[in-house]
């Protein structure tokens, strides 16, 4: 195994009383795209502080290339790039403009300053706007620019912390494929968080997936996947009957068996997580012959990692 470029034991924080990153021991490789998966609150924001010597652990340790976060900061904040997810642009100087500026405060002049201005840009896909104000540009054109800014020094790690929220479909693509590129010309490490699963399931090698500051799971999203075996069914029947759903949570292929929220449709629609999807669809169709009950509609779901978290925690990811 090559050694890591990021690693914590225990690591952990507390705002006062309130402990909110537990314990926290895992690794990233080099040129290796984390992702930290988790809901509002689960912790991923303050670990990002810690590895990013903004926040000092309460206990524990983080090192990234070898440097302690906490006694060699200042070294480390020359090795990563930081896309926090509030702004923090000038928004009456243009893009190229606040790039030069960053890039002035990591010590870089001249012509490789420039070089490197222009090639931010052209990963974040703004060339053709960057001599407009800031001010004048959509969010998510501020969040492309945020991330530039993070880029400019041309860090080892990366850090983005939730870099798609409120961010429009344009936006959020030039995003993902910043992501790639930027592992896969600079061989740049990265750490993303998010909430969205279907962003960690794209982008990331291997995933941490992170619930009430603790890691809860830990592998690549196909293993997690691979984990809970079979896939979810969703049933339309007439009528949402708590004892349909019992007699069917009670199946040997079941897993789980619940009536989903009322959607605009009204139909009752119950959403079944099976052991293995066939089997149990057999068992299903078996259970409503014998009692003679009508069903609606059927449809098969692939398990990704939001189910993923649901049969972890029991809750949903967006919750
Ligand atoms: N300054 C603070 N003082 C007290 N509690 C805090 C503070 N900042 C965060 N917390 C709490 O710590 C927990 C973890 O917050 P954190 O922001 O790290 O979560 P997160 O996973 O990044 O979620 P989000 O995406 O909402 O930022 C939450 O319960 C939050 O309310």
């Amino acid at each position: 195994m090559p050694t890591p470029i990021v690693e914590t034991r225990s690591l952990t924080y507390r705002y006062g009383d309130f402990l909110a990153v537990k314990d926290l021991s895992f690794h990233i490789e080099p040129g290796e795209v984390f992702g930290l998966l988790g809901p509002n609150g689960a912790g991923k924001s303050t670990t990002i502080s810690m590895l990013t010597c903004l926040l000092p652990p309460t206990s524990g340790s983080a090192v990234i290339a070898g440097l302690d976060v906490a006694r060699s900061a200042a070294e480390v904040k020359q090795l990563i790039g930081v896309v926090p997810q509030d702004l923090a642009l000038y928004p009456t100087l243009s893009a190229r403009e606040n790039l030069r500026f960053f890039g002035e405060l990591f010590g870089l002049r001249g012509k490789p300053l420039r070089d490197r201005v222009e090639s931010v840009l052209e990963y974040v896909g703004m060339t053709e706007r960057a001599n407009d104000p800031i001010k004048s540009y959509s969010g998510g054109m501020k969040r492309r620019i945020n991330l530039a800014v993070g880029l400019i020094h041309s860090p080892r790690v990366l850090f983005l912390d939730e870099p798609t929220v409120g961010v429009d479909p344009q936006s959020r693509n030039h995003i993902f494929e910043s992501v790639e590129r930027l592992n896969r010309e600079e061989g740049m490490t990265i750490l993303y968080t998010t909430h969205y699963m279907e962003e960690a399931e794209r982008l990331c090698r291997r995933v941490a997936i992170m619930d009430r500051g603790e890691i809860i799971a830990l592998n690549t999203p196909r293993e997690l996947i691979a984990m809970l075996g079979g896939g979810i069914l969703r049933i339309g029947l007439p009528q949402a009957d708590p004892a349909v759903a019992q007699a069917v949570q009670a199946l040997p292929q079941v897993r789980s068996a619940a009536f989903e929220p009322d959607g605009v449709s009204h139909k009752a629609v119950l959403k079944v997580e099976t052991r293995s999807a066939n089997p149990a669809l057999l068992e299903i169709i078996q259970l409503f012959n014998q009692q003679g009950l009508e069903i609606l509609s059927m449809e098969t779901l692939e398990p990704n990692l939001e189910s993923v978290f649901l049969h972890l925690t029991g809750k949903s990811l967006r919750a």
